[in-house]
């Protein structure tokens, strides 16, 4: 698992810590891991760090400090290392190690063309909106050239909080993150500008609370998916009541059907309209229509508008994940529920709750309006797309860091919502059915595209190896 902090939750550790050190240490750690990932990438890139050309993109903070004393470091080990102050303030300290290290400081923008590494230090959690004009024409002019971009902390002119970028940001190849993760690194569009993310230790783990974000790794998936015992029968590994498709959408049924079966449900029951039902019956059947008792159900893929029917079902106990339009049913339901809507059907489920959000807003902050719509519907919220993001009422959340944009193809939502009734039939509650069914998703995704485009019938054949490497992890 890996876990990501609020800057607030941060800054208080790191103050915290600073305390019971002599001043200037943590920086003294971050910039010593950092000038070390940046050797070994010049190696890499160059055979060797000797005579190797950097740039410091300065700002006025602590991130441009962080920025100068890497960059002494690297001067010490005969890197030429040229800063561009971006400010009228600099941190002090790290300009007299930096000029005592044999660095200099240019105003030559043409510097940026020759180098081999270019390090951003222009703003890290301090930073408020996007990059100011002057430093986006610096930073377009360092991504035009050939060298490695490197951001110190989080690539400078996004939110290091919600992940949003308003405005110019850096794009990076690597992004070298002080003491440990932040959200912001983890969530569209702003993980788009990390690159490469690279945690530098500084000792803050044991002051900090508890993580605003978590990312799952195939052992945790293992370890949260049980497998069968020897007493398991289809009804003990639990079934799932399907509820999909429509005369218009029989597809959504077939697909959705698929994805509980795969998931590894004892039994999947398909309630729906009979067109649906008989195309269902043709691709699976072991699946059995017909209404009976299930431990867990999925509503709403490919049904449109839901009728009376559909609300007497979200009505009743059993754990539910509810998709598409029918998440607007959300106060309806009877048991625990996992909502698993895109960025649009979000938007109409805040909107028909009274709260003025364009869709434009929710893909901006995906994690701020999906921790919003789990408050206020009491259910965990799924929010599906580039980042995909499970958070629950209670505010725990998880970004998926599996997956691929080949995944945004028709009937792929209607799998997930498939995989994640077969998972909470299996025993697990909303927040960890939806953690674990996007990963085995995503996994199952990109088995299937390979780099090239895919659609849902292969990404369901590759749900049972996305579930064999699960298993392998679980016993790694
Ligand atoms: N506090 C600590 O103990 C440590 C801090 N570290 C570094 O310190 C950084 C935080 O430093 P600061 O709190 O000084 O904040 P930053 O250096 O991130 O930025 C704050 C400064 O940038 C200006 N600013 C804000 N938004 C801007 C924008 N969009 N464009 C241009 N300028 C903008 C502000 O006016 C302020 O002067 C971390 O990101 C990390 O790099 C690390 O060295 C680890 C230890
Ligand atoms: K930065």
């Amino acid at each position: 698992m890996r876990y990501a902090y609020a800057v607030d939750d941060v800054r208080s550790a790191e103050a915290a810590l600073a305390a019971t050190l002599p001043p200037g240490t943590l920086m003294e750690r971050a910039s010593a891991g950092m000038a070390a990932a940046c050797l070994r990438l010049l190696r890499d890139a160059r055979g060797g760090a000797y005579g190797a050309r950097a740039v410091l993109l300065v700002g006025s903070g602590d991130n441009g400090g962080d920025a100068l004393f890497v960059g002494a470091r690297l001067a010490r080990r005969g890197v030429r290392v040229a800063a561009l102050l971006l400010s009228e303030r600099v941190h002090e300290a790290g300009l007299a190690a930096l000029l005592g290290a044999g660095g200099r400081v240019t105003g030559s923008l043409d510097e940026l063309d020759a180098a081999d590494l270019v390090l951003d230090g222009i703003v890290g959690i301090g930073g408020r909106g996007g990059l100011r004009p002057e430093a986006a024409r610096v930073v377009r002019r360092a991504e035009a050239g050939g060298a490695l971009l490197v951001a110190v902390d989080v690539p400078s002119g996004v939110d290091a909080d919600t992940g949003e970028v308003a405005g110019d940001a850096v794009h990076a190849d690597l992004t070298l993150c002080a003491g440990v993760l932040k959200p912001g690194l983890l969530v569209d569009p702003a993980a788009g500008c990390a690159g490469l993310v690279e945690v530098v230790g500084i000792g803050l783990e044991p002051l900090l609370g508890a993580p605003a974000l978590e990312v799952l790794d195939a052992a945790d998936v293992g370890e949260l998916l049980p497998e069968p015992g020897r007493e398991s029968d289809k009804y003990r590994r639990g079934v799932v009541g399907v509820s999909a498709g429509s005369d218009a959408y029989p597809g959504a049924a077939v697909l959705c059907a698929g994805g509980a079966v795969r998931g590894g449900a004892g039994m999947v029951r398909y309630l729906g309209p009979e067109h649906a039902g008989q195309a269902v019956l043709a691709r699976w059947p072991e699946v059995v229509v017909g209404d009976g008792r299930v431990q867990a159900r999925v509503v709403g893929p490919g049904i449109g508008e839901p009728d009376d029917g559909v609300r007497e079902l979200v009505s009743r106990p059993e754990p539910l994940v509810l998709d598409a339009a029918s998440t607007r049913l959300h106060a309806l339901v009877g048991g625990s529920a996992l909502l698993t809507p895109h960025a649009g059907e979000l938007t109409a489920l805040l909107q028909a709750d009274g709260v003025e959000v364009r869709r434009e807003d929710v893909e901006a902050r995906r994690l701020h309006w999906a921790r919003q719509a789990a408050a206020r519907t009491g259910s965990t919220v799924l929010l599906k797309g580039s980042t995909t993001l499970v958070v629950s009422p209670d505010g725990r959340a998880r970004a998926n860091p599996t997956g691929t944009s080949w995944l945004a193809t028709a009937g792929s939502g209607d799998v997930l919502a498939g995989l994640a009734g077969a998972f909470l039939a299996r025993g697990l509650d909303p927040f960890d059915a939806g953690a674990c069914a996007a990963w085995v998703h995503g996994l199952a995704g990109r088995l299937s595209s390979g780099g090239a485009p895919t659609d849902a019938g292969r990404l369901l054949d590759a749900v049972p190896e996305a579930l064999r490497r699960v298993a392998a992890g679980q016993r790694s």
